[in-house]
């Protein structure tokens, strides 16, 4: 039977493509196999516990409840690293963009006619000098995929770059070059920043990371940067910051009542991953990922599961999804023995609270198999039990 995969927001044809009509349909069902989404709120999204999994186009999982996924026994995916050039590059535009009046040049030189006009626009340009960004210095908070990326850039652009990132991964380690030093604690980066620019996700830890008392370490004319998450700086704050002149500019990916007409905040409207570039990465990401776990059970790159990489070679694979407590191996391994059932592989991996675990057999009877999954599942810890065949 085929099974339907469920999309939500633009998601880019090259993904799509990813699914054989053969074995799979688009947006056919009420009862779709898997979701691909992108900004979604799936907070405000129902979605049944027939959901096997839901694979995020982009980087941010903040707009899926991730507890109540793992219960359900759905895997959550993202893409990591899938739009990191794209926000890298909108982060330069708005670092140029923060202290070089392009936007308002261009608007001032459209209105500027007659036969006079190279006269006029050289003549009107000294309002629109700028400062350079050489010399200047970036702090980092986070370097991810986009931090990582972003400090890089800077430090291509003459700046003095110094990174903050506790929890920092090896892999981004590495991607980083010694000129960029990394500071111990916020309180140690902010004092020091003429432009600070954030790339963390949003969880409740990082809610309101900036604040009062942050904007209070930073430099007067300082240059605040937010294309992570709303909420992860505290909107009301940076208002006081900007009124009473603590701050000099914020510019954000992200809308809110409070801020809109500010004339000392700048809007994009969250377009930080919008390229067509990182729309297709993003899209064969998620859906490579997706296609990977419902046809093998395998799992990479989840926010909320293990990873579990075995080659699927046997005849039959069976996948348990079940609470992380002890002797949950030992169960079902008895259930299988009692059935005669010889176990080809096995892998078993938790995270949380939550376990998986893979079972490659030989070929089993369609009446034993359902017999089996049936035991398997009046385990009481157990969430989930699928049955792949080869
Ligand atoms: N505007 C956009 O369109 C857009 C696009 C991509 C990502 N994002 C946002 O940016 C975030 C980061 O993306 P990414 O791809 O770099 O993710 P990532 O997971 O590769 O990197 C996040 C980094 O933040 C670090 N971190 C977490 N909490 C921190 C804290 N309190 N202080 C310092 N460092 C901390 C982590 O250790 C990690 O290295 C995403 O979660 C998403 O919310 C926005
Ligand atoms: O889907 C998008 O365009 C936004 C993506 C971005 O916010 C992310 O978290 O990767």
């Amino acid at each position: 039977m085929k099974q339907d995969i469920k999309t939500y927001n633009v998601i880019a044809k090259e993904g799509l493509e990813i699914f054989p009509p053969e074995k799979y349909t688009i947006n056919q069902s009420e009862r779709p196999a898997a979701l691909l989404i992108r900004s979604q709120d799936m907070h405000k999204t129902y979605f049944g516990p027939n959901v096997l999994a839901i694979a995020r186009a982009g980087a941010g999982v903040n707009n899926i409840p991730l507890v109540q996924a793992s219960a359900n026994g759905t895997v959550v995916f993202n893409t990591p690293g899938s739009n990191a050039n794209a926000v890298k590059e909108l982060i330069v535009a708005m670092l140029i963009l923060a202290n070089r009046p392009v936007v308002s040049s261009i608007a001032w030189a459209k209105k500027v006619v007659g036969a006079d006009v190279s006269l006029q626009t050289e003549k009107g340009k000294n309002h629109f000098a700028g400062t350079e960004l050489a010399g200047k210095t970036l702090g980092v908070i986070g370097l991810g995929s986009v931090g990582s990326k972003v400090a890089q850039a800077a430090v291509g652009l003459g700046m003095r770059v110094v990174g903050y990132d506790p929890y920092i991964s090896v892999e981004h380690a590495w991607q980083l070059s010694n000129e960029i030093p990394r500071a111990d604690g916020l309180s140690d980066l902010l004092p020091q920043c003429d432009y600070l620019t954030i790339h963390i996700p949003y969880t409740e830890k990082n809610k309101n990371l900036i604040t009062t008392q942050q904007l209070d370490l930073m430099k007067p004319n300082a240059v605040l940067l937010n294309y992570s998450r709303w909420g992860i700086v505290n909107e009301k704050a940076v208002v006081a910051a900007l009124d009473n002149g603590k701050l000099q500019k914020y510019m954000t990916d992200f809308s809110s009542n409070t801020i809109i007409g500010h004339p000392k905040i700048v809007i994009t409207p969250h377009i930080g991953g919008t390229t067509v570039e990182a729309e297709v990465n993003g899209a064969k990401m998620a859906a490579q990922t997706l296609r990977k776990y419902l046809e093998t059970g395998n799992i990479v790159n989840s926010v909320n599961f293990p990873t579990i990489e075995m080659p699927f070679e046997a005849p039959t694979r069976l996948t348990l999804i079940h609470q992380n407590v002890p002797n949950m191996v030992g169960r079902i391994t008895t259930i299988l023995a009692d059935e005669q059932i010889n176990i080809d592989n096995m892998i078993n991996r938790s995270r949380e609270k939550i376990a998986y675990t893979v079972i490659d057999t030989g070929t089993i009877a369609e009446p034993l198999l359902k017999k089996m999954k049936d035991r398997l599942l009046q385990i009481p810890e157990v969430i989930r039990v699928r049955v792949l065949k080869k």
